[in-house]
């Protein structure tokens, strides 16, 4: 379809969605519609399928699972037009509503900013008349918790506590790539997988120059997890979204425009509430490390290493042309993490887990010093605060084997004075006391990893 015929469509609905419990194949049915016609659009979500079947509570809770995830997860398509309608498939709850409203206004704020759409920011659904039907209650909370991965050094710290407080948890990941495969097997645990097929008409639309930008994609393979879990009969999702996530990248138009937005609190408080009111979920999903700063996971993480030879949380390691090359070695996330774990390793040891010294680099001070907050704002990217990477700078301008690096001297140099006396105060490792969902059970399950 032209892009012209694109750019008039006024809505966008939700045609229908469906399960095959025999095969977990999901078919998500999305529509654009306009003066020009309409643009279908199908998404694949294929669950892994249990060994025992499910039991119809769980069958029940799987299928409201779902309807939220079928409207959630059409965003990816809603973004090539960008309409002012969005016209939910049937009546629902506050608590859902609430959910989808900010997932298709704040979770799509950054694609609204980098398009100037301002309209998207003030988006608000249009809910068919009528009541849902309330949801059996569904308490899944002392079962197996379903840990989800994403290869990088986050969902490794998760995994690893969950382990060693003997919670058994299950490894899950959607479309699992090499690394995230390689993680797994140097975990040693069984891992479930989903596989997410985006309807091959997107691609072809974005090749034709439709709309397109940063999509809320955690929202999407949360509720891909939540849905898994509940169909194998398993405990809470365990996600490893930290503290910063929930830091914006900057304010436009009087609204907080934020790149991790799905991974931060406020997301989570809304899937949690609309998981509860629509499937009944009584403890479905959270973050264990939300109380956390980046540097505080990267400490416990050094603490860790049978995962060194495979972690990866460079997000353009998966377009490398190397397979081997784990960290691309040139992008915002690289060298925030290694800023971040440099303080805790020697030098030796995170050279080798990083192919490189980004420290010994003199080419990277530009991007460092983005990050440090000296110029532009924070990156696009999943990075940690400014104060966060002030404090790594601090502890490395402490370290003989750091401080007379070309990077390090020279970011001594450029920070200003305000930005140190905010660091030295700062409180990077102490874990918040609020602000999070770990259930009770949950909450000494850090204390099996050191420091
Ligand atoms: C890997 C990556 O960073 N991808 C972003 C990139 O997409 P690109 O075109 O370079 O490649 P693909 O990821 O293969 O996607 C192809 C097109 O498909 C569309 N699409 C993809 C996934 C999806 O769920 N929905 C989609 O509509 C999209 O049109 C792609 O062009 O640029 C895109 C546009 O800015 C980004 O949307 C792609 O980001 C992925 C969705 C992605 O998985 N990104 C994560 C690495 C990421 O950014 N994670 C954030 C968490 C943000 C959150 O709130 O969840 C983080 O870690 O901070
Ligand atoms: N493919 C995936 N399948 C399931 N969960 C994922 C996937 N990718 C990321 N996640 C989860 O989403 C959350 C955010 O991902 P993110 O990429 O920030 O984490 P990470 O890979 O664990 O760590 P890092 O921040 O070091 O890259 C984490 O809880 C992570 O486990």
């Amino acid at each position: 379809m032209p892009n012209k015929q694109l750019a008039r469509m006024d809505a966008f609905t939700f045609p229908s969605y469906s399960i095959d419990l025999s095969t977990g194949e999901v078919l998500l049915d999305y529509a654009l519609t306009g003066p020009d016609g309409e643009q279908r659009f199908t998404e694949v979500v294929t669950l892994p399928v249990p060994a025992e079947s499910p039991s119809d509570a769980a069958v029940a809770a799987l299928g409201r699972v779902l309807e939220l995830l079928h409207v959630v997860a059409g965003v990816s398509y809603y973004k090539t037009a960008a309409p002012g309608q969005l016209v939910l498939p049937a009546p629902l709850g506050p608590a859902a509503v609430e959910l989808v409203t900010a997932v298709y206004t704040k979770g799509l704020a950054e694609y609204a900013y980098r398009n100037q759409l301002p309209h998207v920011l003030e988006l608000t659904p249009r809910v068919p008349d009528g009541r849902v039907k309330p949801a059996a209650e569904y308490d899944n909370s002392d079962r197996r918790p379903l840990s989800a991965v994403g290869g990088g050094k986050d969902s490794i710290v998760s995994l690893e506590a969950l382990r060693r407080a003997g919670l058994d948890p299950v490894p899950f990941s959607v479309n699992p790539n090499h690394v995230i495969n390689a993680v797994n097997a140097a975990s040693g645990l069984p891992a479930l997988a989903a596989r997410r097929r985006i309807d091959p008409v997107l691609f072809e639309l974005n090749a034709a120059g439709a709309r397109n930008g940063h999509i809320p994609v955690t929202a999407i393979n949360s509720l891909i997890a939540v849905a898994t879990a509940v169909l194998h009969g398993l405990g809470p999702v365990v996600m490893s979204n930290e503290r910063s996530a929930s830091d914006p990248n900057l304010i436009w138009n009087g609204h907080e425009i934020n790149h991790q937005w799905s991974k931060g609190v406020e997301a989570e408080g809304l899937l949690r509430a609309a998981l509860a009111e629509h499937a009944g979920l009584a403890e479905p999903y959270f973050s264990l490390l939300r109380p956390l700063s980046e540097l505080h996971i990267a400490r416990l993480f050094a603490g860790i290493d049978r995962y060194d030879d495979v972690v990866t949380s460079c997000n353009a390691a998966f377009k490398l042309r190397d397979a081997s090359e784990r960290w691309c070695r040139g992008c915002p996330k690289c060298r925030f993490v290694f800023l971040a774990l440099a303080p805790f390793m020697p030098r030796e040891r995170i050279t080798r887990i990083f192919g490189g010294d980004l420290l010994a680099d003199s080419a990277q001070i530009p991007g460092y010093r983005e990050l440090l907050g000296i110029d532009g704002h924070k990156p696009f990217e999943c990075v940690g605060e400014v104060e966060e990477s002030v404090v790594a700078l601090s502890l490395l301008a402490q370290q003989p084997d750091w401080r007379d690096t070309p990077v390090v001297t020279a970011l001594v140099a450029a920070v200003p004075e305000q930005a140190w006396s905010t660091a030295a105060t700062s409180d990077t490792f102490t874990p918040a006391a609020a602000d999070h969902h770990i259930p009770p059970t949950y909450q000494k399950t850090l204390q099996t990893l050191t420091p």
